[in-house]
């Protein structure tokens, strides 16, 4: 009903009585009641009351027509269907708000998280700027007090050189003066005796006389009166017969007491060897003899206390080398921790490229001890050569803990029966030992090493499970061996700050160094390395002020390059000789 009365919408009422209301367009545009008038730029408000009478008209129409209880009810109809087109509005409108108001949310948290990350992220490259920052001004501060302990050790050394050079000086001038007059006092003296000695000779003379001449006859009294003694108890003892019978007897049962303690003792030692002693065919060995443990009781509790530790420390290997070795160390301790079959090997390969150095780590990582032979020593025992032998397995299996047993250089009386000209008992050596290693054992462990792996008899290949080539070390492995002993030999010793150390390094690179030699000694093996690095130290200790200076290293190597061209000729000429075949 409100377009009867012209509010809420700019109706015009209806002009038909019995038509629905107008269109919104055919309404007029000014509200009914009210009209404007703008004079002189002001407005000017009037009530219209035509409107409402237009209104009150039109309502009686509406009354008065048949179709006015229709019209009401379209028109009630009409405004229901409004209102619920609006509530589904202002419901769509609400529900766009709320879907604003969580997008914008979690635009809010997105932003949020972005930016914790962002301050994160600032956070951890101050905190690494400021990390980087605390290492380099670390640094700084160590070498600078290097530095600085350095140049006070400098001054402290030319304090003291100039103090023992001072010293020394006044030492000497002191034995001078100290000379001269010892000189000339004894110069004084045997002239004052000399002259004493000439005027007194004539009464001297008759003194020495005199003297002599008593001594002589004290001498013969002497054997007189003792020649009557012995012969007056010889003469008594003789006569008594039961006193010589006596004193026969006694003798003759000390001798024979005497002989039979020699006797009793030589065997007891022979025995006590042949069970605990260390055979003399064994050059070296961890096994603790009681001997040993009285004579050295420190080292020997060192050595059962020692940790089983890393089987490749300090040996330095190619990569897939040391895999293999690790691999044989596991195997090695799971056996004797089992109480299993110890394998037998072989290592062999150019000499000094570690095979002795690695069996005695494994012994030591395996927890069992280690024995070191040498071929060259079994061979030139000839008869003995068999029961040494025997002597060596006996005591290897006799050992509680286990034992490496390593023979180095083993060629030299394992070779090939066929090719060489075997001597009798050369032959009955290595019976001894095949017979010695058929079966594997559960107390020892048998490690051949060789330079020459192909001169082995069959039948000793044939008892080995497992060869391993130790090859002579490549670039990597030759930087590595020299930067471990020049640390060892030269670098620890120089920073140790011993103040009996005169050692010291000049000023250069040594790392850099050392990969330059590295790159330059090709073909050396492990052995020569660490005896190169050795020189280096030597020539430092042999030089004035013990410094090691770049010179003296490239100086040494040089010579240590020609000594090693030098052997790699004479083996080559060595291999060119056709050797004959000869009896050993
Ligand atoms: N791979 C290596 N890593 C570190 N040092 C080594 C290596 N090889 C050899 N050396 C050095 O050389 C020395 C001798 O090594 P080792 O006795 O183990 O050689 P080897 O192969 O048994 O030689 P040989 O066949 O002459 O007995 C060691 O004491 C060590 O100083």
């Amino acid at each position: 009903m409100s377009w009867l009365f012209g509010y809420n919408s700019p109706q015009v009422p209806p002009t038909a009585p019995s038509g629905p209301p107008e269109d919104d367009k055919t309404r007029g545009q000014q509200q009914p009641g009210k009209s404007e008038e703008v004079i002189g730029g002001r407005t000017n408000y009037s009530f219209d009351s035509s409107a409402l009478e237009r209104a009150a008209k039109a309502a009686k129409e509406i009354e008065r027509s048949k179709y006015a209880d229709q019209a009401v009810e379209l028109t009630k109809l009409q405004e229901l269907t409004r209102q619920k087109e609006i509530n589904l509005q202002e419901k769509q409108i609400e529900e766009r708000i709320v879907g604003m108001k969580a997008e914008g949310q979690r635009m809010a948290e997105e932003e949020r998280r972005k930016t914790l990350i962002e301050e994160s992220k600032h956070a951890k490259s101050r905190a690494d700027y400021q990390d980087q920052l605390a290492r380099k001004r670390q640094e700084d501060e160590l070498a600078m007090k290097a530095k600085m302990q350095e140049d006070n050790l400098r001054k402290q050394e030319e304090s003291i050189k100039k103090q023992e050079a001072l010293r020394k000086a006044t030492i000497e001038h002191e034995l001078q003066l100290r000379h001269k007059y010892d000189l000339e006092r004894i110069e004084a003296d045997v002239k004052a005796r000399a002259k004493a000695a000439r005027e007194n000779r004539d009464v001297n003379l008759e003194q020495l006389r005199a003297s002599e001449e008593e001594r002589r006859k004290t001498i013969v009294e002497q054997i007189k009166t003792s020649g009557t003694v012995i012969g007056a108890g010889l003469q008594e003892f003789l006569d008594d017969k039961k006193k010589v019978i006596t004193v026969i007897a006694g003798l003759s049962a000390l001798a024979v007491g005497w002989y039979t303690a020699k006797r009793g003792t030589s065997v007891t030692a022979k025995y006590i060897e042949a069970r605990l002693g260390k055979p003399s065919l064994v050059r070296e060995t961890s096994r603790i003899t009681p001997l040993e443990t009285i004579k050295h009781p420190i080292k020997t509790a060192k050595q059962v206390f020692r940790g089983s530790g890393d089987p490749l420390k300090g040996v330095v290997l190619a990569p897939e080398l040391e895999s293999r070795l690790r691999d044989i160390a596991i195997t090695t301790k799971n056996t004797k921790r089992n109480y299993g079959l110890f394998r037998n090997v072989m290592f062999y390969g150019p000499p000094g490229t570690g095979k002795t150095m690695f069996a005695k780590s494994l012994a030591r990582h395996s927890g069992l001890d280690y024995a070191i032979l040498t071929g060259g020593d079994v061979a030139p025992l000839g008869k003995e050569g068999v029961s040494e032998i025997h002597k060596v397995f006996d005591w290897a299996e006799s050992s509680r803990k286990g034992l490496v047993l390593f023979i180095d250089e083993a060629d030299a009386f394992l070779r090939k029966r066929s090719v060489v000209q075997f001597s009798e008992d050369m032959r009955a050596m290595l019976n001894a030992f095949l017979y010695r290693t058929g079966e594997q054992s559960r107390k020892f462990m048998l490690i051949v090493a060789s330079n020459q792996p192909e001169q082995f008899d069959w039948a000793i290949n044939d008892r080995l499970d497992e060869l391993v080539n130790f090859a002579l070390p490549g670039q990597n492995e030759r930087e590595r061996i020299l930067l471990q002993y020049f640390k060892q030999y030269i670098a620890d010793p120089a920073t140790s700050g011993a103040r009996r150390q005169r050692l010291r390094l000049a000023d250069f690179d040594w790392v850099q160094k050392v990969r330059e030699i590295s790159h330059k000694t090709e073909g050396m093996s492990g052995r020569e390395l660490s005896k190169l690095v050795f020189g280096w130290q030597a020539s430092a200790y042999a030089s004035e002020d013990g410094v090691l200076t770049v010179k003296m290293i490239e100086d040494n190597t040089a010579e240590a390059m020609r000594q090693h061209a030098r052997k790699m000729d004479w083996l080559a000429d060595e291999k060119k000789i056709d050797v004959k075949p000869t009896k050993i």
